[in-house]
This record gives C-alpha cells, structure tokens and sequence, in this order.
C-alpha cells in the first residue's frame, strides 16, 4: 500500500497503526495488518485499527490483530480512535459515538494534550451468558471452572465485552511462560472462537495485576476489554468492589462496574506516538 498514511499510537502500551479509512483506501486490512504490524519488517504494532465513516454513530471502527483475525472490539484502540478524530479535527466534540461489531461505544475525551490524552469509554454491559461468549461450558455464568490443561487444574471465569475472554486468578504471573501457557488457553476446543487469556493477581478490592495473552496477538502489555472482563469476574467472584484500577505491564487502567445501569466503564491514556507514509 505504497503512499499510506498512518499514525502510531497506543493504549497503555497496547500498540496499533490507525488509518483514516475517510482518506485512504484500504485493500484486504487483513493482510495490511499483518504485514504492517511486523516489528521488524513493518511498522511494529499488536494490530491495525481502520476509522470508517458510519450511518449510525459519528465514526466506524475495524480492528484487526496482528495475524489478520478481525476482533469484534478493542477497547485500547477505542480510546486512541477518540483522541485520533479530535486531534484530526474529524469532530469538535469530546463526547463521540463509535459503531464496532460489539455495538455503539461511548466516548469521552477528558483532559490532555496532542500526545496525551485520558479517555473514558463506556463499554456496555458484560456478557455472561456462555453460548453468547462463547465457551462450550453449561454453567451459567462460568465462574471458576476447573479447566484442565496438560494435568494441571486451572479455575476460568469466562465473559465477554463483544469478544471472548477467559478469566484466571492465580499467583506469580510475573514468572508465568506465557508463550508456552497462553496458546493452551487461547485455541482450547471449549473456545468455539478461540479466546483471550487474563492471569490475574488480587493484590485487594480495589487492585488487580494483570497479564494477557490475547487472541490474534500474543501477549501485549495491555488489553481494555480484557480489563474489563477481569473486573466483572473479580466482582462476580466477590474478590473486589465495583471500582478497580489494574495494574498493566504498559500502565493501568481505572474499570468501574456501575450497578445502576450495568455498564462497565474503561478509564485510562491515549497516547500518540508518530506519524508516517508507507512508501
Ligand atoms: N485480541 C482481541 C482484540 C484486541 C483487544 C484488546 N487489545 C483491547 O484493548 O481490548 C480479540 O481478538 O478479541
């Protein structure tokens, strides 16, 4: 895609190459992504996100991962794609509509700068149902099911925020192999649509650690969704209170569960890192 232009930025750490699909016009974003999202003969990024026009919300978004799956949301890239319309001068507003395959998302842009912003999304309601998430498992909703793998118990809470994940409260994950571990849990038959993997440590009710090994990308130093997902199943399992900031490789991210209108909302930083044309 000789003359592209794009802008770098990421999300507490979870990097991906924005394209304004308004200018520019894409051929098969699949292959893009993964050509462009290669470290060492590309860009270097966890994925593409393409900004598309919508006839229901202000803007459109399209992610995909850096293997060229496309992902029904993002919420890291959900955050960069609010800073990306402001700082493009798309919009004048700060609170913007965004259609994804997991339905409209709510975006509010609070204070920052053209390198920095914090932003908070309203990510809608959780989904606990399991053939809606999905996982091959009849509990309802899947909290702390032992899933054996190669002889070892692990317990999963599955959710979903429009795309898959898979739970797991555990202790250590700094020494965690996640390479080895994270495909195991990723392309589990149980996961009709494979899934995301959040290890999490509860350091109280209030604070999360957390590592992820995502479906499509690997480990990435943070996951919005998968932030998400973590703090619904802590707050289901009765480890935390409905407010929770978790502790990310790249950052945190500040997750509110919110009783009134069971909504789950995602604070945290956008952050643009550079711009360029693919020659
Ligand atoms: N790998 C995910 C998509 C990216 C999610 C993540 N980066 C986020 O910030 O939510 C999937 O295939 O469902």
């Amino acid at each position: 895609m000789k003359n592209l232009k794009f802008t770098k930025m990421h999300g507490a750490g979870n990097d991906y190459i924005y394209v304004n699909g308004l200018t520019e016009n894409i051929e098969n974003a699949s292959q893009l992504a993964i050509s462009l999202s290669n470290r060492n003969f590309g860009i270097g990024s966890d994925g593409l996100v393409l900004i598309l026009p919508s006839d229901s919300c202000d803007f459109r978004m399209q992610m995909f991962n850096s293997d060229g799956s496309e992902a029904e949301m993002c919420g890291n890239a959900t955050r960069c794609v609010g800073k990306y319309v402001y700082d493009n001068k798309l919009t004048d507003k700060k609170e913007i509509t965004l259609e994804t395959k997991a339905g409209t998302k709510y975006i509010t842009l609070l204070e920052g700068d053209i390198k920095t912003r914090k932003v908070t999304v309203d990510m809608g309601e959780p989904i606990l149902d399991p053939i809606l998430i999905p996982v091959n498992i009849t509990q309802n909703p899947v909290l702390n099911y032992p899933l054996n793998i190669d002889g070892k118990e692990w317990k999963i809470s599955c959710v979903s925020m429009g795309n898959p994940h898979a739970v797991v409260f555990t202790e250590g994950i700094k020494d965690f192999n996640l390479p080895v571990l994270g495909p195991k849990f990723e392309t589990n038959p149980i996961f009709p649509r494979k899934t995301n993997t959040e290890f999490i440590e509860i350091v109280d009710r209030n604070t999360l650690n957390m590592r992820v090994w995502e479906r499509g990308a690997g480990e990435t130093l943070a996951c919005g969704t998968g932030a998400c997902a973590a703090a619904v199943a802590a707050i289901l399992n009765n480890h935390c209170d409905r407010k929770i900031k978790i502790h990310l490789l790249g950052g945190d991210l500040d997750i509110e569960w919110r009783e009134s209108n069971n909504h789950v909302y995602m604070t945290g930083e956008a952050v643009t890192v550079f711009e360029g044309t693919i020659l």
